[in-house]
């Protein structure tokens, strides 16, 4: 289904990226104000806060629910910011509306549940108020896409995703795989959703959080939302990964906005050479087909098997080892011909079967 989306009108100051900032979770009223007040003084313009926190386990501090959201009432009438928080049921809903919060997020273990996220939009019929999406813990771009359309049939058209990085059973640095792949294909599906990059999640930690954002904004991503927070160190969740609002003002500073606009002459020139380099991989790649289709004759011929697993492999080993001769990541070159080669035994079993 086409997603029918209304511009946001976020509030922005051009020369720095749209950036929502403030703590994982409202812990005291001291600290979202004075976390609040630091922010503002450095022209952040969205303030974040959990107030219903999805901790893995229990036991945990799980948000202070209501009266948090009436110290983030005190942020708006204070300082102006908008403020923004997580919703995951129509309880929090109707209790995020009561104390005029200007934008909710769904997160992640909520935008992979489609029964939950059914029981939210139904819950928003009505309202004209922005919800900002976070991609499922898994990475499945249509799960989240169904998120969207859930709540766009709902009536909601004021949408933006969050990219917040996927789970991995595999230790690496990240905490969440940013898997840049899946929200590129999401901007080309669906060009004028805002795409909001989450890079205090997608790190895990705070040394994490300045190359993250510079990689978002080099892919061109609408904003920023960085945990921030007045004692980091002493977070009742998520420590490792809030900066202060001095910090946060700092890798800002340092971050370089870049144009999505491509109209100089150099460009046109280069793409020019691209296209003609993929016509000659297009044209090898169906030269290569070819011969597969008459070595599936001849196996047809000769009763063998369309799969020879010795030859895969050493193909996958030696192109893989070549790639990585000529600048390419090996995986990447491996994958490439794992394509290809599940091309040419389609092909092939085409001949056999015949
Ligand atoms: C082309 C062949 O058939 C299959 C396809 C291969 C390929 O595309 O390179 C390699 C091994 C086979 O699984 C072959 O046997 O050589």
């Amino acid at each position: 289904m086409e997603l029918n989306l209304k511009p946001l009108n976020l509030p922005s100051d051009q020369k720095r990226p749209f950036v929502i900032a403030g703590p994982c979770s409202a812990e005291t009223e001291d600290q979202i104000m004075t976390t609040a007040t630091e922010l503002a003084a450095k022209g952040c313009h969205m303030f974040r806060a959990g107030v219903w926190k999805p901790r893995t386990k229990p036991g945990g501090f799980e948000g202070h629910g209501e009266p948090a959201l009436q110290w983030m009432k005190q942020v708006k009438d204070a300082t102006g910011m908008y403020i923004g928080t997580e919703v995951a049921t129509p309880e929090h809903v109707e209790l995020a509306m009561k104390y005029g919060i200007d934008i909710l997020w769904i997160g992640a273990r909520t935008s992979a549940n489609p029964f939950a996220m059914q029981a939210l939009a139904d819950s928003m019929k009505g309202l004209d108020i922005p919800v900002f999406v976070k991609n499922p813990v898994n990475p499945d771009l249509e799960l989240w896409i169904g998120a969207l359309e859930r709540l766009n049939a709902a009536g909601i058209e004021k949408l933006a995703v969050i990219h917040r990085g996927f789970s991995s059973f595999d230790k690496t640095i990240y905490r969440n795989q940013p898997m840049w792949q899946i929200p590129i294909e999401l901007r080309r599906r669906i060009p004028d959703l805002p795409i909001i990059c989450d890079p205090s999640h997608m790190g895990g930690k705070r040394e994490l959080i300045a190359p993250l954002c510079q990689q978002a904004l080099d892919l061109g991503v609408d904003g920023l939302m960085v945990e921030a927070h007045c004692n980091p160190d002493k977070a009742w969740s998520d420590a490792k990964q809030q900066v202060t609002p001095d910090v946060l003002d700092y890798i800002l500073s340092l971050l370089v906005v870049r144009d999505s606009a491509w109209t100089t002459e150099g460009i046109q020139q280069l793409r020019h050479e691209i296209d003609v380099l993929d016509n000659q991989l297009m044209d090898l790649l169906s030269k290569r087909m070819r011969i597969c289709r008459e070595i599936g004759q001849y196996k047809k011929e000769h009763n063998m098997t369309v799969l020879q697993t010795g030859r895969y492999n050493e193909i996958l080993n030696k192109r893989a080892a070549q790639g990585s001769l000529c600048g390419m990541a090996p995986e990447f070159v491996k994958q490439v011909f794992e394509h290809i080669h599940e091309e040419s035994v389609r092909q092939q079993l085409e001949i056999v079967g015949k």
